[in-house]
């Protein structure tokens, strides 16, 4: 793993995000980082549900998990478009990505008392769209699966 997420490298302005964003303290600051050994290919984070983000006693909400699906892909999709371009991910002028679509099915109920495990490959990766698909596993199990298309992070946005 790199030492510093991706989402650490956002600028303050962009750091915000509900998911993601370092300065949330709200938020679940989720942290994605390059797969071990599959650097521009593969991409990692983990999480671990606090009680509160209950479903049905025992199981994670389901709306958690998308959110960490979809902030695992706007993450990957910045760092590998950086990646092939040979740019550093906090660099000037920002490419960040924001989620045009996303496509969840939950494969089997998610237990609440592990710790979660996210990893993104790439489908597509071109630089105004990047496609990720995710796989979100406890102890091996893959819990769920997501698409997330990310777009360029439009002018509308700042
Ligand atoms: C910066 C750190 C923050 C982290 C973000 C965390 C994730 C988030 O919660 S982001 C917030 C939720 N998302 C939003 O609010 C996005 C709102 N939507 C928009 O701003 C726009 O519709 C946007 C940017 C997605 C697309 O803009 P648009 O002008 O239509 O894009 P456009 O340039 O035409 O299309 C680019 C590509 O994306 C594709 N595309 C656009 N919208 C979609 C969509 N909804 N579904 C699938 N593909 C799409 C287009 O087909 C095109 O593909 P290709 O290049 O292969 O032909």
């Amino acid at each position: 793993m790199s030492k510093i997420a991706f989402q650490d490298c956002y600028i303050q302005s962009l750091s915000h995000c509900y998911g993601c964003g370092k300065n949330n303290p709200e938020g679940h600051q989720l942290k994605s980082y390059w797969l071990d050994n599959y650097e521009g290919s593969k991409t990692i984070a983990h999480f671990t549900p606090k009680p509160y983000h209950t479903a049905i006693p025992g199981f994670v909400y389901g709306g958690l998990l998308a959110s960490l699906i979809d902030c695992h892909g706007t993450g990957s999709a910045a760092a590998v478009v950086h990646y092939k371009n040979n740019l550093t991910i906090g660099s000037d002028p920002t490419i960040r990505f924001v989620t045009a679509a996303l496509n969840i099915n939950y494969l089997a109920p998610t237990p609440i008392d592990k710790q979660l495990e996210l990893v993104g490959e790439f489908s597509q990766v071109k630089d105004n769209k990047v496609i990720v698909d995710i796989t979100l596993s406890t102890n091996n199990v893959i819990c769920v699966k997501g698409e997330v298309v990310a777009v360029k992070m439009p002018a509308t946005f700042k």
